[in-house]
């Protein structure tokens, strides 16, 4: 076989074999196919597409070219969560605790900020102490003990993935949906939990802007997991407008305590609710959904919850004084107010670019390896919907520098102020396999 046959043969449209999809990540994984090869079939799959039997057996392919975590030895059916990423997306660190608090063993791999989106492994890293990289003995032992882990891409899991993730960054082949279903459930599937919930996010904060396309991910997505028999469905939730109302790594763990307190954000908290009844569900701790949105709300209501996200910290090596002291969290040495310009409705705010405003303020990587800034970013003091005076704050910048015109300059292009609007829906559809 010949890596330049495979790249026309996709280039110009035709579908590409088992065998020849297994040849080329088993070649892209111990470096016999180079990156240049393997950029242009990737820029091949984004025009041309793959249709479902080729995304299924890229996704098998991906999983086979490193270690999968067996979790058998687990009693109950083990959940993970993934999202397909947003800004200000701080909903991992408060379901997986909210869920493992009602018995639903939570087995989750996480990942690092892509593009203009943050990562949840980088949130959690804002916690002192805080450490994702576990053996896989480790892993099953916290899960087994207390009913919680979340782990990075560590070790020799799904290796294949690691490679293309980081070539799809640098080469505008991130948004595709073959690439990002087989992206994400390689890792799920390797990761070795029974049921997966996914957050397919929509709109300006998210890869798919559309919600046909978010549509189709999903049900790709669904497909490749049922094929492989683990229970697997997808919301399709709003990114129109960041998720809740901060944005960067202390200050969004903050907003997660203060959901668990009952205190927080109303979509957050919702799709918090949403996502996590399904998991309870997947998970057999409940009949149905009413059921576990019941027992979710209660653990919020008796500290249950707030006391598991305490346990979580302590054995991923944390501080779990945060928790009831969130001052400990590393802190911006300045505030600066965004005043808006006219009165009006906040109509739109466009996520994708507040995601780069937070980036620049140092909550993000501009490069692969840049050191990410725990403490600033960004509190939104408006949502779409809401009410402004011209003066009045509609959000508040958290940095370490008063040098941010820029940063300022893309915020105000990023909010619209209009006559009149209204709040988008923040739940989709909901995709089962
Ligand atoms: O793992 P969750 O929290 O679902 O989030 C996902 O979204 C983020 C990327 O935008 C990464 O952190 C990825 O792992
Ligand atoms: O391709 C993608 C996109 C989001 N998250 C992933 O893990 N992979
Ligand atoms: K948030």
């Amino acid at each position: 076989m010949r890596m330049v046959d495979l790249i026309e043969k996709k280039r110009n449209g035709k579908t590409l074999t088992e065998q020849e999809i297994r040849w080329i990540i088993k070649g892209y994984t111990e470096n016999t196919i180079e990156d240049y090869q393997m950029s242009a079939l990737l820029m091949a799959i984004y025009f041309q597409g793959m249709n479902q039997v080729e995304a299924s057996t890229l996704t098998t392919a991906m999983v086979e070219s490193g270690d999968q975590v067996d979790l058998s030895e687990i009693n109950g059916v083990k959940v993970d969560k993934h999202s397909t990423g947003g800004v200000g997306d701080t909903t991992t660190i408060i379901l997986a605790p909210l869920v493992a608090s009602v018995g639903v063993p939570v087995a989750k791999m996480s990942g690092r900020g892509l593009g203009h989106t943050g990562g949840t492994l980088d949130k959690l890293e804002a916690i002192p102490g805080f450490h994702i990289e576990f053996t896989n003995e480790e892993f099953i032992n916290n899960v087994n003990e207390h009913k919680i882990a979340v782990i990075g891409q560590s070790g020799n899991l799904t290796p294949a993935d690691k490679k293309i993730y980081a070539l799809r960054d640098v080469t505008a082949t991130v948004n595709s949906i073959p690439l990002i279903a087989s992206s994400i459930m390689s890792k799920k599937i390797a990761a070795g939990s029974d049921a997966i919930v996914l957050d397919v996010k929509v709109g300006s904060g998210a890869f798919m802007k559309d919600n046909e396309q978010a549509t189709e991910l999903a049900k790709t997505m669904v497909d490749i997991g049922s094929q492989v028999n683990r229970q697997t469905m997808a919301v399709v939730s709003d990114m129109s407008q960041p998720l809740g109302r901060a944005i960067g790594n202390a200050l969004e763990i903050k907003e997660a305590i203060n959901v668990l307190r009952g205190e927080g954000p109303e979509d957050l908290t919702e799709l918090v609710l949403t996502l996590g009844s399904q998991m309870v569900v997947l998970g057999q701790q409940a009949n149905d959904l009413d059921e576990a949105r019941q027992m979710l709300e209660q653990a919020i209501q008796s500290g249950k919850a707030l006391d598991k996200l305490k346990e979580f910290i302590v054995i991923q090596g944390g501080d779990e004084s945060i928790v009831d002291n969130p001052d400990k969290l590393p802190q911006a040495k300045f505030e600066i107010q965004l005043p808006a310009k006219e009165s009006g409705f906040v109509s739109e705010m466009t996520a994708d670019q507040i995601g780069v405003a937070s980036m620049k303020l140092g909550a993000g990587r501009e490069t692969k390896d840049q050191e990410i800034n725990m403490a600033v970013g960004i509190i939104l003091n408006k949502k779409i919907g809401d009410a402004v005076k011209e003066g009045e704050s509609l959000l508040t910048i958290y940095s370490d520098t008063k040098d941010i015109e820029e940063t300022k300059e893309i915020l105000y292009n990023s909010i619209i102020i209009s006559d009149k609007s209204t709040k988008p829906t923040l739940i989709h559809s909901i995709i089962t396999g």
